[in-house]
């Protein structure tokens, strides 16, 4: 069964600082955005949104991002955008904050649903792509070392 959450959800899962800010409920469906927090290290494995564009905003810190094949780094100001379909990942280099906003909605509420459960990567791998599944995240590979390609 697929949570909603309402905006101000905060969760703390597998290393990072989750804050619901924008739902489908408030954009009807169109948009949804949430806050993050983490420190080096720390990122999803390489996956895709089949339906949502994404656009991450850098508030503070250095994210490594991939993209397709291509890295790059986006410090605090910058932003960066995920078409939807196209595979991408990325690390924190220096402890970072960031705002991803997606559209359509929805993804914000997958991480207060993995928590809830329990979930750990790597060992509930399973699981937690079959949960992804039903938030528009397909877990295509592994995830980004901090440096590397
Ligand atoms: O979904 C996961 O991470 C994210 C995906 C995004 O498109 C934007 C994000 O800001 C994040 C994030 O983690 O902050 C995800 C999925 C599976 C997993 O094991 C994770 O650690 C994160």
């Amino acid at each position: 069964m697929q949570t909603r959450v309402a905006a101000g959800t905060q969760t703390d899962w597998n290393g990072t600082h989750y804050e619901a800010l924008l739902t489908p409920r408030e954009t009807g469906g169109k948009f949804g955005a949430f806050a993050s927090h983490a420190g080096p290290g720390d990122g999803p494995p390489r996956h895709r949104h089949p339906k949502s564009d994404e656009v991450f905003v850098i508030l503070q810190g250095r994210l490594r991002f991939w993209r397709a094949g291509e890295a790059s780094e986006r410090t605090a100001g910058d932003i960066f955008y995920i078409p939807a379909g196209v595979e991408h990942a990325f690390v924190v280099v220096e402890r970072a904050r960031w705002i991803a906003i997606l559209s359509p909605g929805g993804l914000e509420s997958f991480f207060p649903t993995v928590a809830a459960q329990g979930l750990e990567i790597p060992r509930d791998l399973a699981e937690i792509k079959a949960i992804a599944a039903q938030f528009d995240m397909e877990i295509t590979g592994p995830p980004l070392a901090v440096a590397g390609p």
